[in-house]
């Protein structure tokens, strides 16, 4: 069995744990919250089978198989570096905080010091592995658009640029690079950081962000073209109740990338 210590326990972290529940294989044994709301996630937890336990950081002496990150762009700073350097492997959602100029060479530091691996999960996107096989043969361009309903722009840069509760028709409210992307939405442009981190990198892959208030889902579609030919992706991805912004299919990404750690034949 594989134990896990799991960093946020939100949409994505309640849902992975549910799941989990089902797998005698993988074992959550202890969840990290933020200060504030460690008493909240305890109260979320209270009805599952075997609540794990709730701390706000990993103990000194803690050695989990495997720390997964469910939380946000802070946190990679906040328990993910630090881990590594304990010699912990880490998977984490939260591509979009590698935007940051020197993170990605800070996480290589400190898992090579440890002599472990942090695992980057695709999350709400698929096509990661074609994507990712094709920049060895060398890309010439990858273009993202991430389109979202327009309540999953609230708290964002784009409620400056637009009247969301009022929007009638798709509206572009980023365009650019996956590096600003990501710095500007944060909990909105993880898939942008991903693709890019597969592709070619934070810089030149262009993105455009949409608030749409004709869709009900969050809609990521990608080209990409290259010494390998070429390759279209579209995904509708369905919002989760507990969080509009967050597509479902990333919980299922936590879940098979932990499977895959635990189980014989990995997919
Ligand atoms: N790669 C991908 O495709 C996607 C990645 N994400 C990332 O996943 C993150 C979490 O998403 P949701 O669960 O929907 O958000 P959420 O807001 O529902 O839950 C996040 C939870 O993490 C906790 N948290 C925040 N910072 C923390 C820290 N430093 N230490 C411990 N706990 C902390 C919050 O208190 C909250 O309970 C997003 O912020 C985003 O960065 C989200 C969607 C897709
Ligand atoms: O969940 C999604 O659809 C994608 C998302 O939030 C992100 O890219 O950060």
């Amino acid at each position: 069995m594989l134990h896990i210590t799991m960093i946020g326990c939100g949409a994505i972290g309640v849902g992975v744990l549910e799941l989990l529940e089902q797998d005698p294989q993988l074992c959550v044994d202890a969840v990290i919250a933020s200060a504030g709301s460690a008493e909240l996630v305890r109260q979320r937890l209270a009805s599952f089978r075997q609540p794990p336990q709730v701390l706000t950081a990993l103990p000194a002496d803690a050695r989990p198989d495997l720390l997964v990150e469910c939380a946000g762009h802070k946190a990679i700073e906040e328990h993910v570096l630090p881990a590594l350097e304990r010699g912990i492997a880490c998977l984490i959602v939260s591509v979009g905080a590698l935007s940051e100029v020197g993170l990605v060479e800070r996480l290589e530091a400190a898992a090579a010091r440890g002599n472990t691996r942090i695992e980057l999960l695709p999350g709400a996107i698929g096509g990661i592995d074609a994507l990712s096989a094709a920049k060895v043969g060398g890309l010439d361009s990858v273009d993202y658009i991430g389109r979202k309903p327009a309540r999953a722009w609230k708290n964002t840069p784009a409620e400056q640029l637009c009247e969301l509760d009022s929007l009638s028709e798709p509206t572009v409210i980023f365009e650019g690079s996956a590096r600003e992307a990501a710095r500007l939405y944060p909990k909105n442009a993880n898939v942008a950081a991903t693709l890019s981190l597969a592709g070619l990198g934070l810089d030149r892959t262009r993105v455009t962000l949409i608030a749409d208030p004709l869709s009900e889902d969050n809609v990521h579609q990608f080209q990409a073209r290259g010494a390998f030919g070429g390759f279209e992706m579209s995904l509708r991805g369905k919002p989760l109740p507990a969080n509009p912004k967050t597509s479902a299919l990333t919980v299922y990404s936590v879940v098979r990338a932990l499977g895959n750690h635990a189980h014989a034949i990995s997919i």
